[in-house]
């Protein structure tokens, strides 16, 4: 990990992936035969990619059913519960539609529905998480969505992880098909004989995914590109050395390309951070990717000031901000730009990632400037809605048909003009 002290030059904006010739090229072919051999293309690329032979996508009540014996009671209970904690808050996210009357008698409103319906892919492997299911279905659901579905490709057995089936049933999946990568973003914007086409698709996935999704956006919505997961600490001399480490590394852990930064005043803390963080990796069960995370992207900046550690995270705008200082609620007021903050000792970012109900699904890469949680607000849709009355007409529709005939489009002002007569 590095030490620095001039904030003007932090940039951890890591490059984008933008996938080779080669891999753009997979996913257009990927793309085609989906689009030309539907159920057909889906089960010779889950073939080919994940080794198994299915006879059919769909996975079945009774394998749901079964997945329940593979999870242990307590960790069904401890997801259940982490469900009613994201439930909890996404409620509060709710926005419904709303009119207003004018004197005049004109109604103007906004219309608020669900999107009818919305895929969900996870990612295989060791990424296949549970607490991402519940994160990107359950604001689905609040939302009020009708059609959930899921994909994911299955293992060699064909099979997906029961966890991912148990967090799926919890949070109220019930249509979830075993495909996965740039096939399975094709069926789910395209639709083939098994797999109704969806509205938006959300989650994350590898570069064949991502480019997939890139593809198909415009057919039908996509949530974001997320990038390597990103950590950044504003501690002062309050906070504990093995602490900050811990959640540093926790990051760390996710992916080579991970970032985990610490901000402080206290050089006597980020000295003792480093040696916390040499020593907590030795064990870790992912060490490898921590390390190569931690050797490429964890840095130190050392400040003189909480003013000058403040202008340095708002310059990062992070996926995850932790504030661990006397008074964090100061220094929350003037942290403009952060996906998700954590304010305080016990709130190391693992509470959010599980539990506490905020989401996990965040703008990485800097784009929290600009960019927001996944929220209910992303599995909504609104209409504008005009009624104006008689007077209003009247009253208004000299000034518009002399708007229109500005812009030189004498069809507008006839509109207007066909409907009263001076
Ligand atoms: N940002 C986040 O929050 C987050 C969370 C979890 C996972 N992830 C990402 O998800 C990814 C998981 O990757 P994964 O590969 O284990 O699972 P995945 O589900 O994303 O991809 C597996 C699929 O990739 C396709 N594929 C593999 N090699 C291919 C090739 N040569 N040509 C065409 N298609 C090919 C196959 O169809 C296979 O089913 C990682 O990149 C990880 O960083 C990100
Ligand atoms: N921290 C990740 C998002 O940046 C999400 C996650 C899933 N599981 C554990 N963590
Ligand atoms: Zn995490």
């Amino acid at each position: 990990m590095r030490i620095v002290t001039d904030i003007e030059n932090i940039c951890l904006k890591r490059s984008v992936d933008a996938g080779s010739e080669e891999q753009r090229k997979a996913v257009m072919e990927i793309m085609d035969q989906v689009k030309r051999k539907g159920d057909q293309a889906l089960i010779e690329y889950t073939k080919k990619w994940d080794g198994a032979e299915l006879t059919s996508l769909l996975v079945r009540e009774e394998e749901i059913a079964a997945a329940y014996d593979h999870v242990e009671t307590e960790m069904i209970s401890i997801m259940k519960e982490a469900a009613a904690n994201i439930k909890e808050y996404h409620q509060k996210q709710l926005k419904t539609s709303w009119n207003f009357t004018q004197e005049n008698g004109s109604v103007l409103g906004q219309r608020i529905l669900p999107l009818d319906s919305v895929g969900v892919y996870v990612p295989g492997g060791t990424a296949a998480y549970p607490s991402s299911v519940l994160m990107n279905v359950i604001p689905a659901l609040v939302a009020g969505v009708k059609r959930i579905v899921m994909v994911s490709p299955p293992n060699e057995n064909g099979n997906l992880p029961s966890a991912v089936l148990v967090a799926a049933d919890i949070a109220g999946v019930k249509e979830i098909y075993k495909v996965g990568g740039a096939q399975a973003i094709a069926a789910l914007a395209y639709g083939t004989e098994s797999i109704e086409k969806v509205d938006k698709i959300v989650g994350p996935g590898n570069i064949f995914v991502a480019l997939a999704k890139r593809e198909v956006f415009g057919d039908v919505a996509i949530d974001m590109i997320a990038g390597p997961s990103e950590i950044a600490i504003l501690a002062d001399a309050t906070a504990v050395a093995k602490e900050i480490a811990a959640d540093l590394l926790s990051q760390a852990e996710h992916d080579e390309r991970a970032s985990s930064v610490l901000v402080t005043t206290s050089i006597s803390l980020a000295e003792e951070v480093i040696n916390e963080v040499e020593q907590q990796l030795n064990d870790l069960p992912r060490k490898e990717i921590a390390k190569k995370s931690i050797d490429q992207y964890g840095l130190i900046v050392v400040v003189k000031t909480l003013d000058e550690a403040t202008t340095a995270i708002n310059t990062i705008a992070p996926e995850h901000l932790e504030i661990i200082t006397e008074n964090p609620y100061d220094i929350l007021e003037n942290i403009r730009h952060a996906g998700s903050i954590f304010i305080g000792r016990y709130s190391s970012e693992p509470v959010g990632d599980y539990f506490a109900g905020t989401n996990h699904v965040l703008p990485t890469n800097g784009t929290a400037r600009f960019s927001n949680p996944l929220n209910v607000d992303d599995f909504q849709k609104k209409s504008s809605i005009t009624h104006y009355s008689e007077a209003a007409f009247k009253e208004n529709a000299y000034k518009i048909a002399k708007f229109a005939r500005l812009e030189g489009l004498e069809a507008h002002a006839r509109a207007i003009e066909a409907r009263y007569e001076e």
